[in-house]
């Protein structure tokens, strides 16, 4: 079975390949498209909503039998910055799953530019003196010191549809 990942990004291909393996008969393409809200999306439904129209424009303009969304954005709780997450699975039949991931705190040197309307890819390749973050072990990675990296994170949120879906067979 075919299933489309909305975005060549190298840390959600990987999240996705590590639950739908070819030894179970998944064959994972990556597939980039628009995620329909601003690059940078500014609030948890604005992520979520990139994530959803990402898995739904893949099932009904690209004929993917199952569509996954994987967005990341930043939201503010309590005056704070934080790093958010969301995925959602869509299916050929209509059937559509959608699952929140990590959150993380921004430390202060890192919202103080995002507000000036910098995008967090390129204000954490400044702060961690890297580039291509967001490639790798992105944001969460870099203020996890490696324990918890992109991929890792994502995958949790592809689990999470994953179960969602195989329930509701
Ligand atoms: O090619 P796509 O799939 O769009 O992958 P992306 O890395 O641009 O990731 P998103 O669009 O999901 O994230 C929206 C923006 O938020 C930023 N971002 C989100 N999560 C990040 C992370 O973990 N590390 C670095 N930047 C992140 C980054 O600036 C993105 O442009
Ligand atoms: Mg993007």
């Amino acid at each position: 079975m075919d299933i489309y990942i909305a975005s060549e990004n190298p840390a959600k291909v990987a999240a996705v390949k590590q639950l739908f393996r070819p030894e179970d008969h998944y064959n994972v393409i990556a597939k980039p498209v628009s995620s329909g809200v601003s690059a940078q999306p500014g609030s948890e439904e604005e992520t979520l909503k990139g994530a959803v129209n990402r898995a739904h424009t893949l099932v009904h303009q690209f004929g993917a039998p199952v569509g996954i969304g994987l967005e990341g954005g930043i939201t503010e709780l309590g005056g704070v910055m934080y790093l958010c997450n969301w995925g959602a699975l869509a299916v050929e039949s209509g059937a559509f799953f959608t699952a929140g991931g990590a959150r993380i705190p921004l430390p202060d040197e890192v919202s103080v530019l995002i507000k000036k309307g910098e995008e967090l890819g390129d204000v954490i390749d400044q702060y961690a003196s890297r580039s291509g973050v967001r490639y790798r072990e992105g944001t969460v990675g870099v203020l996890t010191g490696g324990a918890v990296t992109r991929d890792d994170m994502f995958a949790h949120v592809v689990k999470l549809l994953f179960g969602q879906w195989k329930r509701n067979l």
